[in-house]
């Protein structure tokens, strides 16, 4: 008997997804599978509702949502040999896109009935695990602008990416690896262990989540024209022709920023505000059970 615990977020996406309990159970016959369910109410449930799943002794759990709902579930899994489905309903659904796991329901409820398995890396800044990218740059008002907009959908990134290229401020930084350390006021500070942001769109389209490292990409100050040329090669995964970004290959690095008391991030796809000024950023290979 497989014991698989669904965590369902019921407003992730645009919200009108329907999945249930009972949709669930027509496709894992009663005699070989055991099947719970549970529904987030709010932000960061996930975390606890995977905790007392977690006590139940599942072989699966199975984080029903976009990134945000995946990191909460993914992180309580670390270490737990309990293997982690995703049933993509996210908007953006960045990691499940590199996963290659099918938007569609059905489809990715095969997925997790088939059980095919792979390890992947964990991206960790300060205590807080990632699994798509985090940064401390202008995404992190990008999230926290389109977190307080109408709706998840690409329109309000959009909205939220423009209102922020204006408003952004870049802050005196110092990046710290390898034997490098880069000063730099930056307009992006981006850590990817995947391909994808969401939407299709990439900062990183040769990133893998197997490698055993994160993919750095360091933006520095950028006049109007070339915000507006940045935009273009993230919308179109062309990032490595727009010749300001720095990108390197990382297991750890450290970004201080000495002007600061706290640090606006975004952290898949969710706007933190961490109560210190200096980011420790490693990575944790191959930490993670994905079904795929
Ligand atoms: N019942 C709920 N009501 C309000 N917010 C919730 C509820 N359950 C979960 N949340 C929060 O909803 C937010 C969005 O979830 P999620 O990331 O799964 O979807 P998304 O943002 O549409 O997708 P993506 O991150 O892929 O773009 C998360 O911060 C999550 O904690």
């Amino acid at each position: 008997m497989t014991y698989i615990h669904f965590i369902i977020n019921p407003v992730s996406g645009d919200g009108r997804h329907s999945l249930s309990d009972l949709y669930i159970r027509q496709f894992f016959p009663a005699d070989r599978f055991k099947i719970r369910a549970d529904y987030t109410l709010r932000k960061k449930h996930a975390l606890s509702l995977t905790a007392s799943a977690l006590e139940q002794n599942p072989d699966i759990i199975v984080a029903c949502g976009g990134d945000g709902t995946i990191n909460e579930v993914a992180s309580c899994l670390i270490g737990t040999g309990v293997e982690l489905g995703i049933i993509p309903l996210g908007s953006g659904n960045g990691l499940a896109s590199h996963l290659n796991i099918p938007h569609d329901i059905e489809k990715s409820l095969e997925v997790i009935r088939d059980r095919r398995k792979i390890r992947i890396d964990a991206g960790r800044i300060n205590q807080h695990y990632f699994f798509s990218n985090a940064g401390v740059g202008i995404d992190a008002m990008v999230i926290k602008k389109y977190e307080h907009s109408a709706g998840r959908m690409l329109f309000s990134y959009i909205r939220a990416a423009v209102a922020s290229s204006f408003e952004y401020k870049a802050q005196p930084t110092v990046v710290y690896f390898d034997d490098r350390v880069i000063p730099i006021r930056p307009f992006m500070v981006f850590v990817s262990n995947s391909n994808e942001m969401g939407y299709s769109m990439s900062l990183t389209p040769d990133a893998m989540l197997t490698d055993g490292r994160l993919n750095l990409v360091l933006i520095p100050e950028l006049s109007f024209i070339e915000k507006i040329a940045l935009g273009y090669h993230i919308l179109n995964r062309s990032v490595s022709r727009f010749k300001k970004a720095q990108h390197h290959l990382v297991q750890n690095l450290c970004v201080e920023m000495p002007n600061r008391i706290f640090t606006d991030a975004q952290i898949d796809g969710e706007h933190y505000k961490l109560r210190t000024n200096s980011c420790r950023i490693s990575v944790a290979p191959a930490v993670l059970t994905v079904l795929v």
